[in-house]
């Protein structure tokens, strides 16, 4: 077994600015402080898959920027045109919702992050690695094919799909999204294509607003290959644990991928500040153990995992780390938050997450 491992320093260097997540106002009390979305985050995972001696373990995969033609398999060339020019200019420029700020620079950087998930998936479809994990930055999964928004510039996710389909001779391409927050750029790009499982677990109406509803399965030959798991806040391990096992199971079964990419946040982590749920290192590990399971029972099946949100300093490397543990197969540190996070409660699965979970379950029938 040998597991593909990315990582670019420069992704440490993306600067998403002041941001207006919360930019300092002392007429309202909000003192300077780091975006929340800083990218050092980041860093301190990649800091820790080092530091820890997992790196060891892992086989280092080069990342290379995504080409233009590459982009526009997923974007619209005014979209890319308009993070070309904004930037170039020394003030840098916003990925398109106005919330989404990025310094001079920060094309190069996210093109290297589309770039570094079709690398990562080629080495993968390619044999040299039996699965692999691409710690990139910034995030993707809110970029539908005419703007960026939630901190993020280009989906990376979908343009490693498209590009697999286009050179690598993949079909069937499942992308699963356990981020908190609603996957809803690959539900919107690949909406009409059956081709495309599109699998979003999230915390409901956190973001984008009024986004990853139950009903929204996709459109015409793609109806039905659209799956929103959208979740009461207050989830932990129980509550995933119990998902993983009636809906993403089951429904990689029914898709039988010949790619699986899994669109990895830690922002539904138990100490995370921008949403409400309380999953462990541990919970992480048992999604990522479910999707190997589940990639190695199809025929061609394949992993990769691209590194989406997560927004606490202290807990995504923990969780990053027992994620990436458990794709290599290999155990290097105990994490020394989850006695904490453990402690205060939240693992076990609920009635009313029993009840939404099985709502999404329902619609699994419907794959073929
Ligand atoms: O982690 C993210 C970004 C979420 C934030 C974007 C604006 C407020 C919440 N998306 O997956
Ligand atoms: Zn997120």
């Amino acid at each position: 077994m040998s597991t593909g491992y990315l990582w670019h320093e420069v992704f440490g260097w993306h600067d998403t600015g002041s941001g207006p997540l919360f930019p300092a106002d002392p007429a309202i009390g909000i003192a300077p402080m780091p975006h929340l979305a800083n990218s050092d985050t980041k860093r301190r995972m990649h800091e820790l898959v080092a530091v820890s001696g997992l790196l060891d373990h892992l086989t280092r995969i080069e990342g290379r920027p995504a080409t233009r033609e590459e982009l526009l398999r997923v974007h619209t060339p005014e979209h890319v045109d308009r993070i070309v020019a904004e930037s170039a200019s020394a003030r840098g420029g916003d990925a398109g919702d106005g919330f989404s700020a990025f310094g001079r620079g920060a094309y190069e950087v996210a093109a290297l992050g589309a770039g570094s998930a079709i690398a990562m998936t080629e080495a993968v479809v390619s044999g040299r690695v039996d699965d692999g994990y691409a710690l990139v930055n910034p995030a993707g999964h809110h970029a539908v094919a005419g703007t960026g928004m939630g901190f993020c510039i280009f989906n990376n996710v979908a343009v490693a799909a498209r590009h697999a389909q286009a050179e690598l001779g993949v079909e069937r391409v499942a992308i699963v999204d356990w981020d908190v927050h609603h996957g809803n750029g690959a539900q919107a790009i690949f909406a009409a294509d059956p081709s495309v499982l599109t699998l979003s677990v999230h915390q409901a109406n956190c973001f984008p607003p009024d986004s990853g509803h139950l009903h929204q399965r996709g459109e015409g030959a793609g109806h039905g290959y659209n799956l929103n798991v959208p979740l009461p806040p207050g989830c932990g391990d129980g509550a995933y644990g119990y998902l993983a096992e009636t809906v993403l199971a089951p429904a990689l079964a029914a898709f039988e991928p010949d790619l699986v990419i899994v669109a990895s946040g830690f922002d539904a982590g138990a100490m995370d500040p921008l949403a409400r749920q309380m999953v462990t290192s541990t919970g992480f590990a048992h999604l990522v153990d479910t999707v190997r399971d589940a990639a190695a029972s199809s025929p061609q099946g394949r992993l990769v995992m691209v590194q989406e949100g997560g927004y606490s300093p202290l807990y995504v490397p923990f969780c990053g780390l027992a994620t990436i543990s458990a794709l290599a197969g290999v155990h290097v540190l105990d994490d020394p938050v989850l006695p904490i996070v453990a402690a205060q409660g939240g693992a076990d699965l609920l009635p009313h997450q029993r009840e939404a979970v099985d709502a999404a379950a329902a619609l699994v029938a419907d794959l073929r």
